[in-house]
């Protein structure tokens, strides 16, 4: 483990769109989402070469998984290009990518040397970056509350790609976090200030340039924004903004990528000071054990716009406005208001994966939604972000004769209805990417 001078450790949080799946894709609508308490973490280690040996080496490590560590090698690109990175073999084990960690490396490393006055190729030095989730994040077959799953960083026993996700985000809550520890790792606090507006606006911009060409596609980005400022209403940035890019590797790759950061073009709006949770209720997620292709959803919901389009918008219009009102009312702690608001939102979402034929409240989730509900000290519940079997959010009193009844809740509607359904550890968080401090033994947990 690392000595704590030369290391830095950024965690950014998961997320939950409460309330805005699909109309957040549009600039036109905003949507409500929260931070969570599930962090993903990277620490930054430096590897000292021995004497002689010169070292290019970069080297990631997700230590809760089977195998999953990943060797890259990095050289400069000529003409502007910046960084490219290329995944070594191990040799002794299978080789397996992570597009998620790779992209990410040849971004930042290739904004870092690009910055000006002049691209510096030796800002870069061998260093190892440990990435630690915490639990929630992935779905597994043992109880909360036994003992393995009482370690902050549980070992998962599998491989990333086995591993069931609740999700969470835990892609935009990994690229955050590993872009501001690079960012902090290898910057002087006088360039690079996780802390400061302008260390924000790099993280998210870069965080968000990262995400979407690792992904694929240009979301919302809803989720890298929450992953860096934590809860808010979030309109999104517009996609042209990232959609001329070069490839990394390629000529004026890295200088593109610094120009796309730093453009004043960027157009999200972030509204914080309308989310908020007041005292006395918490948000809570419920496992389900299923997962959601959102992709698929997403054309479905599209292809149904573009047919009906006075409908489709009259349904988003009415989606954003109710959206407002359960933020107000969260932030003011109205329990009737937000149970209206939530049971509103629902009624919405339900009609519109009826319309477009998207699960996206799909029946057994309504189901369980709607028992849930009848407990005392549940004030609301949705399917947020995509919704179908990803975890579901309720808002509760905060109490612990709450926690328990719903826990006992799920328990007996598993039994009953044959499905692993529980009530995960974590709770809405406002707070969004931080540096963490250094405190010896935390961060040699697993
Ligand atoms: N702990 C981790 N260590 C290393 N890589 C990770 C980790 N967690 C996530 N990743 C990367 O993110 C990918 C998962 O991204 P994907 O977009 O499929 O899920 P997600 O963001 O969790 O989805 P959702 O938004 O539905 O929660 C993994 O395949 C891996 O590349
Ligand atoms: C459907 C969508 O609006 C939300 C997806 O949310 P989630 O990944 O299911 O939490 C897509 C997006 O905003 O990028």
């Amino acid at each position: 483990m690392p000595e704590h001078k030369k290391s830095s450790v950024v965690s950014a949080p998961g997320k939950v769109l409460l309330a805005g799946g699909y109309i957040v894709l549009d600039r036109e609508y905003s949507g409500l989402v929260f931070g969570l308490s599930a962090r993903i973490n990277v620490v930054s280690h430096p590897i000292q070469s021995t004497k002689g040996v010169h070292l290019t080496e970069i080297v990631v490590e997700s230590p809760q998984f089977d195998d999953d560590s990943w060797v890259y090698g990095y050289t400069p690109v000529e003409g502007q290009g910046g960084v490219k990175v290329t995944q070594l073999d191990p040799g002794n084990k299978p080789f397996k990518p992570n597009h998620f960690v790779e992209t990410t490396l040849n971004y930042v490393l290739s904004y870092i040397v690009s910055l000006p006055p002049k691209p510096t190729f030796t800002a870069i030095t061998p260093a190892k970056f440990t990435i630690l989730a915490d639990n929630d994040y992935y779905s597994t077959s043992s109880s909360s509350s036994s003992p393995s799953a009482r370690h902050r960083f549980r070992h998962l026993g599998q491989t990333i790609s086995k591993a069931n996700k609740t999700g969470l985000g835990s892609s935009a809550a990994l690229v955050t976090s590993l872009t501001g520890c690079l960012l902090s790792h290898y910057l002087p606090l006088s360039v690079f200030n996780l802390s400061t507006p302008s260390g924000r606006q790099t993280l998210h911009n870069l965080s968000q340039a990262a995400h979407c060409a690792a992904q694929g596609k240009i979301g919302s980005g809803f989720d890298v924004a929450s992953a860096v400022y934590g809860s808010c209403i979030y309109r999104r940035f517009s996609p042209s903004l990232l959609s001329s890019l070069p490839t990394p590797g390629t000529k004026g790759f890295g200088k593109a990528v610094v120009e796309t950061v730093h453009s004043p073009n960027w157009d999200q709006e972030i509204n914080k000071e309308e989310t908020d949770l007041a005292g006395g209720y918490k948000i809570r997620m419920v496992d389900v054990t299923g997962g959601t292709a959102t992709v698929s959803m997403v054309k479905l919901v599209n292809a149904w716009r573009e047919k009906n389009r006075s409908e489709a918008d009259e349904l988003f219009s009415s989606v954003e406005t109710k959206m407002k009102v359960l933020a107000q009312a969260l932030k003011q702690g109205d329990e009737p208001a937000v149970k209206q608001a939530m049971g509103e939102v629902r009624k919405l979402m339900k009609t519109m994966g009826e319309q477009s034929g998207a699960e996206i409240e799909p029946d057994s989730q309504t189901k369980m939604l709607d028992e849930l509900e009848g407990l005392e000290g549940v004030v609301g519940s949705v399917v947020p972000g995509a919704g179908g079997y990803d975890a579901a959010a309720l808002v509760i009193r905060d109490d612990e004769v709450t926690v328990e009844r719903v826990k006992k809740f799920l328990e007996e509607y598993s039994r009953r209805e044959g499905v692993k359904a529980r009530l995960l550890d974590v709770l809405g968080e406002v707070e969004g990417a931080r540096l963490e401090g250094w405190d010896g033994t935390r961060w040699e947990e697993l």
